[in-house]
């Protein structure tokens, strides 16, 4: 049984690629595969299910039951698809990034079920991180600038990847545009909050400040519940009302409005970007950050076009300017997305999982960028990752570690920055 790896990004993933002939012809053993016939598992047949689920009340992925497959955390929501495949007994398993949206435990018991899986069943795994490449496989095909590069044993491949070294080069960012009255320090704190879905409890006695400034970095393994946090904070879901939730002072659900609260707050997540299918441009895309609106409706001032042309200089995409949104390369896209959220310079950054599908030199990009605003701003950030990502240096550590009783915290500072 022979395996294969797929390694680099911003191509179309999935079996029809596969058929394409220069990729077929590039290694012989993939000739002989009844591709058409592959189990696929990836992040667009997952989205199919969820709009099954969404159309019809139901989906084939989930035993009778009253829950939305959208309501699972992204890793139940992976975990269910992959049973959800093995039962069929695919001759062919193709796994797009089958790590992205896993923490670290799962990572090793879904390591452990493709292995078991790969005596019988051909893998075929598209990777981005080197770092996620399975052992079982043989060889690696690189695709570089969407084309075919070299054909590599996994030996080799290993190799290489050890001696390449990533440079970046970054600038410094632009300055804030203006300032925000009255915030205080705390800019966020939870007080023993208790989060139940239907009895079952979830968060347990949460405590958590984050003071001006302050670099947080908030992990936990798949459903402990940082999206349930986040949207405690950034949105509105109802479990945060009744709870001791302070956002800039006051008490969530007494006082601002989610909008109000929302000006003060730079957000970006990976879902943002399919929010966005008006005919933006990069440029235009920046400016709505200073506009707090998701695309730009309004004729932009001469101050607000020169500062995010500044911005555009920061990420090394002045010749973007004018292209549209939509159509650039996901790292493109993700770095303007995080110059959009922090372009007002707001008191309180939420990255949620940013590196999320992109490969490891996009990555450290990302991180790069990242660093640089916590280190030149006094934007407090905090950045939500199941990712050990090497370079990031954030001050503080908040853990949701899980429990019969509900996710508890555990806070560390990492020594990394003085303050
Ligand atoms: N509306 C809901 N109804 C019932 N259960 C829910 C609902 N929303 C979330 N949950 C459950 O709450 C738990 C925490 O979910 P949450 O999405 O906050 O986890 P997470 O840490 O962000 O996970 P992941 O890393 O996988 O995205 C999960 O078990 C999830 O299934």
């Amino acid at each position: 049984m022979k395996h294969f790896g797929i390694y680099g990004y911003g191509f179309p993933v999935d079996e029809h690629w596969l058929k394409n002939p220069v990729v077929k012809n590039s290694i012989l053993e993939l000739q002989n595969l009844p591709l058409g016939e592959a189990a696929v598992f990836s992040e667009k047949v997952l989205a199919r299910f969820i709009e099954e689920d969404q159309r019809h009340g139901n989906s084939r992925l989930l035993d009778a039951g009253n829950r939305s497959l959208r309501s699972f955390s992204s890793g139940e929501k992976r975990k269910v698809l992959l049973n959800y495949l093995l039962q069929q007994n695919p001759d062919i398993l193709i796994v797009d990034s089958p790590f992205d949206n896993l923490d670290r435990q799962s990572v090793e018991e879904l390591k452990i079920t493709l292995k078991d899986i790969s005596k019988g069943t051909s893998i075929i795994q598209f990777f981005k991180r080197k770092e996620d490449l399975l052992p079982i496989i043989d060889k690696v095909i690189r695709i570089e600038n969407e084309k075919i590069g070299k054909v590599y044993t996994t030996e080799e491949f290993i190799a290489e990847s050890a001696s390449e070294e990533i440079r970046d080069q970054l600038k410094s960012i632009p300055p804030a545009p203006g300032e925000f009255k009255n915030i205080p320090k705390s800019l966020m704190k939870l007080e023993d909050v208790s989060v139940k879905y239907e009895d079952r409890p979830i968060l347990t006695n949460i405590s958590w400040e984050v003071i001006k400034g302050e670099f947080w970095k908030l992990t936990g393994p798949n459903g402990s519940g940082k999206t349930t946090i986040l949207s405690m904070i950034y949105g509105d879901n109802p479990k945060a009302y009744g709870e001791n939730v302070f956002l800039f002072g006051n008490r969530k659900g007494s006082g601002e409005t989610v909008w109000e609260i929302k000006k003060k707050i730079g957000y970006f997540s990976p879902a943002l970007t399919e929010l966005f299918s008006r005919r933006n441009t990069a440029l235009e895309m920046l400016i709505s950050g200073l506009v707090d609106s998701i695309g730009l409706y309004q004729r932009p001032t001469d101050k607000q076009v020169a500062l995010a042309k500044q911005w555009l200089k920061t990420l090394n995409l002045e010749h973007r300017q004018n292209k549209i949104f939509i159509k650039l390369p996901l790292l493109e896209q993700r770095l303007l997305l995080i110059g959009r959220a922090m372009i007002k310079h707001p008191p309180l950054l939420i990255l949620d999982e940013p590196t999320t599908a992109l490969d490891d030199e996009s990555a450290m990009k990302i991180i790069n960028l990242i660093n640089l605003i916590a280190a030149e701003s006094n934007s407090a950030v905090i950045y939500v990752s199941h990712r050990k990502e090497k370079g990031l240096k954030p001050d503080f550590h908040f853990e949701l570690i899980p429990s019969d009783k509900g996710s508890v915290g555990k806070i560390e500072a990492s020594g990394l920055r003085s303050g």
